[in-house]
């Protein structure tokens, strides 16, 4: 795995939806001494998300949904986010269009894969496959919203990205994912301009 790195133990704290594992190890720090250490980690598999834009009316597509975590730490009821969705094992892109088709209602077929990050290094394993991708009123072919028998009931957000890019600013956009979409479409804009 690493030669600065030696497992020691492992123990399974739950296993439900997600795994939590502790795990016991010896790190080898800077100076050549070894370190014993004990790290909880949270394994719910990896994520793909994706920032949908149109050309013509410069707008993006953004989902507004209820989040636990985000209830439970902060208040908030529902989080706006670009859409997103668990790989469980399948091919980023093809899960991709799966999930926009589902959450948005739009079939896109082109999307391009920028990279993949680690959302919270320290405590969870998962890492997200960032995508962007152009929608046209063409590609419409349902209402979107999730599955509700999952328990998703999703609103589809049309907005000028422009308005987005406010939205982050004013403290309404809060998720880390759709922050990084959507300024760096904006970067990009500011360069080539
Ligand atoms: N029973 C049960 N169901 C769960 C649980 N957690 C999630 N689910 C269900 O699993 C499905 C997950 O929906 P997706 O659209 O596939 O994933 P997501 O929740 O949008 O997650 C995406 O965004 C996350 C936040 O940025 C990412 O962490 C994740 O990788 C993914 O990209 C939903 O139907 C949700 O209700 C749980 O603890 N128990
Ligand atoms: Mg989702």
């Amino acid at each position: 795995m690493s030669d600065n790195f030696r497992l020691l133990s492992q123990s399974l704290l739950s296993e439900d939806w997600g795994k939590l594992t502790k795990y016991d190890f010896e790190l080898r720090l800077r100076d050549g001494s070894w370190q014993r250490q004990s790290r909880e980690v949270y394994d719910r598999g990896n994520g793909a998300t994706c920032l949908l834009h149109n050309l013509d009316r410069d707008t993006v597509l953004l989902t507004r949904q209820f989040r636990l975590p985000a209830l439970l730490n902060g208040g908030l009821t529902e989080l706006v986010e670009t859409p997103a969705g668990l790989l469980e094992g399948a091919e980023p892109a093809e899960r991709m269009r799966l999930e926009l088709m589902e959450e948005t209602g739009y079939a896109v077929s082109a999307l391009t894969h920028l990279f993949d990050l680690y959302m919270s290094p320290g405590s969870v394993s998962e890492y997200l496959a960032f995508f962007t991708g152009e929608y046209r009123d063409a590609d419409r072919v349902g209402d979107g919203g999730g599955d509700r028998e999952e328990g998703e009931d999703i609103a589809v957000l049309e907005i000028g990205l422009s308005h987005a890019l406010a939205m982050i600013e004013a403290g309404v956009i809060r998720d880390a994912k759709t922050v990084i979409l959507l300024q760096r479409f904006a970067l990009l804009r500011s360069a080539s301009a």
